[in-house]
């Protein structure tokens, strides 16, 4: 059987739990199947030559099945590399932020020769019949760096992030080469079924890509495939998870806490893709206009720290802070406080029990590529009395949570009436609703997406030998 080789920005050892969906998820997936787990250690270093760019030393760590090969970034690629182009431009346009988005000139070489050091550092790990499956948008032009050292290789990639619209990604300066990069892989996977309609909008529209049918397209001289994988979670080690100690323990403080409350939760890394402050918007407008609330709903709001180094994330901490203090100062009581804000990250083994203990799910993006959050929220949930997802329409899962309340987030009105309605929400609805959700869920679970993603990677014709690769 081929080993498989993941490679991805976030590395995280499959053994331990971290903040983040993609980490979370990939972790799952080889701690059961083994392989080869390469990527950015998370570290920078301050070399002697004051940060700068340079040939990074390889970290090997075997984490029970999988062996981990990590390096480190200097100073300079890591601001160049990942806050810069990535988190600085990507991000931004791909979450349909172009006023966030820092178009600085300086940033794509950092981002090219961070991708050209990840593919001279991978390339002599490679065996003949390993199958190298790349993810997310910190490393779209890899696939096309590790043809150039002649890797054959079958090479799939998977992009976690939306894809916006052609028209928006080609505001991006260098869209046609970040789109040849991505024209390099055998498979290309994306989250949902409007990621891929962008996909195919924009290989057609800008490349005179050909349509060969079963997914199949003929562009840039080569034949490639795409198509919607849209990422699950684990049900069983949630399930696991929600039986633990930590979790058990946070449920039971957060029922006899709350017996007389009605308990509202929000997850999220402190993003402004998160729509952290429209929902706290359309929280203040839920007080405002349904006083049967008062003394009674209680949102807790997690924001775990992320990308600090950004300016948009220190903005949107501030917008933040603001709101929930203006919400507790002009709503709160001396015995109740209706916002709990925290601005740290929680245990991963602790968040089932804050969800089952929680009567709605908030999970409002303004666009985001999944959300495994809300995923989440709805296996935590006792079948017997469930709480309620509120979720946004702009995230990548509610094309398979339907059965959630959708909401448009920028809509603060429609929004806080949809939570009101999951407050009363009849027990017999809420079940009704939750079956359908987890049936979802299980169906689509992170099993189903690596599963399918390899199949379909594996269907893949292989680069054909001899094909000269040259560097884009
Ligand atoms: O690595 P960071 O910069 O700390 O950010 C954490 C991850 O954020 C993004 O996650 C995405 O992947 C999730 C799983 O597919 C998906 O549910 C979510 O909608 C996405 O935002 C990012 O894409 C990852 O690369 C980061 O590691
Ligand atoms: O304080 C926190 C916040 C988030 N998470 C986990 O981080 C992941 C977030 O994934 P999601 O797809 O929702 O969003 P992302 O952060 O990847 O954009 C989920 O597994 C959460 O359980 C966590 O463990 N602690």
């Amino acid at each position: 059987m081929s080993r498989l080789v993941v490679v991805s920005n976030r590395v995280a050892d499959p053994r331990k739990t971290a903040a983040g969906g993609l980490a979370v998820a990939l972790a799952e997936f080889l701690n059961n199947t083994g392989g080869l787990w390469f990527g950015w250690s998370g570290k920078v270093v301050e070399s002697a030559h004051g940060g700068r760019a340079g040939e990074a030393e390889l970290h090997t760590h075997q984490a029970g099945p999988v062996k981990l090969v990590t390096l480190d970034l200097s100073r300079e690629d890591h601001d160049a590399y990942y806050l810069g182009y990535s988190n600085g431009v990507l991000w931004p346009v791909c979450h349909y932020r172009l006023d966030l988005a820092d178009f600085e000139s300086s940033y794509i070489a950092g981002y090219r020769r961070v991708n050209q050091m990840f593919a001279r550092k991978l390339a002599p790990l490679l065996k003949p019949d390993d199958v190298i499956w790349v993810h997310d948008y910190h490393l779209i032009p890899l696939g096309s760096e590790l043809r150039a050292l002649g890797c054959r290789q079958r090479i799939g990639f998977f992009l976690h992030v939306p894809l916006p619209p052609p028209l928006m990604f080609a505001a991006i300066p260098g869209h046609d080469w970040l789109m040849r990069g991505l024209c390099s892989y055998d498979l290309v996977g994306l989250q949902s079924e409007a990621d891929h309609e962008h996909f195919c909008r924009y290989i057609q529209r800008e490349a005179h890509a050909q349509d060969l049918g079963d997914g199949q397209w003929r562009v840039f001289n080569r034949t490639l495939r795409a198509g919607a994988f849209p990422i699950g979670i684990d049900v069983e080690e949630f399930n696991a998870l929600a039986e633990g100690a930590e979790a058990r323990e946070l449920y039971q403080r957060m029922k006899r806490e709350y017996s007389r409350r009605k308990l509202l939760v929000g997850v999220d890394r402190l993003d402004y893709s998160k729509g952290l402050p429209h929902r706290l918007r359309a929280f203040r407008e839920l007080l405002q206009k349904y006083p049967d609330t008062h003394r009674s709903a209680t949102l807790i709001q997690i924001a775990s720290p992320s990308r600090e180094d950004v300016t948009a994330y220190t903005d949107i901490l501030h917008q933040l802070e603001s709101l929930c203090g203006s919400i507790n100062g002009n709503f709160g009581e001396l015995d109740w406080m209706p916002v709990r804000y925290m601005h740290r990250t929680v245990a991963r083994a602790r968040l089932p029990g804050l969800y089952r203990a929680s009567q709605v799910g908030l999970v409002t993006p303004l666009r985001d590529g999944m959300n495994l959050v809300a995923k989440e929220f709805v296996v935590a949930q006792d079948p017997a009395d469930p709480g309620v997802l509120v979720l946004s329409r702009f995230a990548g899962a509610a094309e398979q949570l339907g059965e959630a309340l959708l909401v448009n987030p920028y809509d603060s009105e429609g929004t806080a009436e949809a939570i009101h309605l999951a407050l009363q929400m009849p027990l017999e609805e809420r079940i009704t609703r939750h079956q359908a959700l987890l049936a979802s869920c299980k169906r689509w679970d992170v099993h189903w997406w690596c599963d399918s993603f390899l199949d379909t990677l594996n269907k893949s014709q292989a680069e054909e030998s001899g094909t000269p690769w040259l560097r884009l």
